[in-house]
């Protein structure tokens, strides 16, 4: 999910919620509706990236890949102000297939993870194969997902930045998920004009991205803190720090304590939303009781579910 500062232009957008991809034995179509409904009603967040690590992208079929980013175009039409769709894959024909399939259906931008089984070693390799992805969908703002940490490629951002318009005109910016800041400061610092976006991906440090030069945010916890985090946001728009460090320390700390995998992400949403996710597909594995029971107990004593009793409510990813 995305989130956006308030008075920056939804051209770099703040905040993008990472969708999860709601499964029951299969993808579970019929609830992305609601899911759209729920994050703009009731989390205030109106941008979404489609197919990322949250959404387990890379654990769906191609075909599986295209309906889920259907579905939310669709869904979103008029409601959301953007959908992102990440297209990265190991293939380079599959992720051209994407990107032109975004393009297709009317996806406002896509994003590209590097290819992590064989390997580009280098900078001018990434650069290539990540141009031959953009230029399928020449229309489309292209974002980079830099997650060194799960790709296993760790060519810093700050090196691939370097001249990348030249080579990627559609280039809009780096979707940062690395707590590497030296690396960030140093891609914020080349980009002098201003004109690139950067999102930053790891949610229990944007504070310091911000103040580092984030222009926005790209995270999985924004599924159920996309209303908080929008607060945070403001405070640090309006230069009122302590409030903004009130909001990141005591929300994500405690629930850090929670866990932020994936399957956990999942259990909590289908808590605070009511709307059921499912467990996440192997290699992955759902949530255990103990931890929902404990999840269940701490949101409570938060006042984060907007139901007292959630004994009759389908709770598929806790189960
Ligand atoms: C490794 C990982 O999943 N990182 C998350 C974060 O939002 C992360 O869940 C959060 O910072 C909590 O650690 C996102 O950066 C991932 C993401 O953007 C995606 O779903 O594509």
């Amino acid at each position: 999910m995305c989130l956006a500062l308030p008075g920056k232009s939804l051209q770099q957008p703040l905040v993008k919620n990472k969708v999860v991809t709601p499964m029951r034995k299969e993808i579970n179509f019929s609830v992305i509706g609601q899911y759209v409904d729920y994050l703009v009603k009731e989390q205030g967040v109106k941008n979404v990236f489609v197919n990322g690590t949250t959404g387990e992208g890379l654990s769906l079929s191609i075909s599986e890949r295209r309906r889920v980013a259907e579905e939310w175009v669709t869904k979103g039409r008029n409601k959301l102000d953007q959908v992102v769709i990440h297209v990265g894959a190991l293939s380079l024909k599959e992720s051209q297939e994407l990107a032109q399939h975004a393009a297709e259906i009317g996806a406002d931008g896509i994003a590209v993870i590097a290819p992590f089984f064989l390997k580009p070693w280098n900078k001018d390799v990434l650069i290539n194969f990540l141009k031959e992805v953009a230029a399928a969908a020449p229309a489309l703002p292209f974002y980079y997902y830099h997650i060194p940490a799960l790709t296993g490629i760790k060519i810093r951002a700050e090196e691939l930045l370097d001249g990348i318009q030249d080579k990627i005109p559609t280039f809009q910016g780096l979707k940062f998920s690395d707590t590497d800041l030296l690396d960030f400061g140093q891609c914020v610092d080349q980009n002098r004009q201003r004109q690139f976006a950067f999102l930053f991906g790891v949610d229990e440090q944007l504070l310091s991205a911000l103040v580092m030069g984030a222009t926005g945010a790209v995270g999985s916890t924004y599924n159920y803190l996309g209303k908080k985090t929008n607060q945070m946001l403001e405070a640090f728009e309006q230069k009122d720090f302590s409030v903004a460090l009130n909001y990141q320390s005591h929300f994500l700390i405690y629930f850090s304590c929670l866990g932020f995998g994936v399957s956990q992400t999942k259990a909590i949403m289908t808590l605070v939303s009511g709307i059921p996710m499912g467990p996440p597909r192997l290699p992955l594995q759902k949530a255990s009781r103990e931890f929902t029971d404990n999840a269940e107990a701490k949101l409570k004593s938060l006042n984060f579910l907007s139901f007292t009793s959630l004994k009759d409510r389908n709770l598929e990813a806790c189960s």
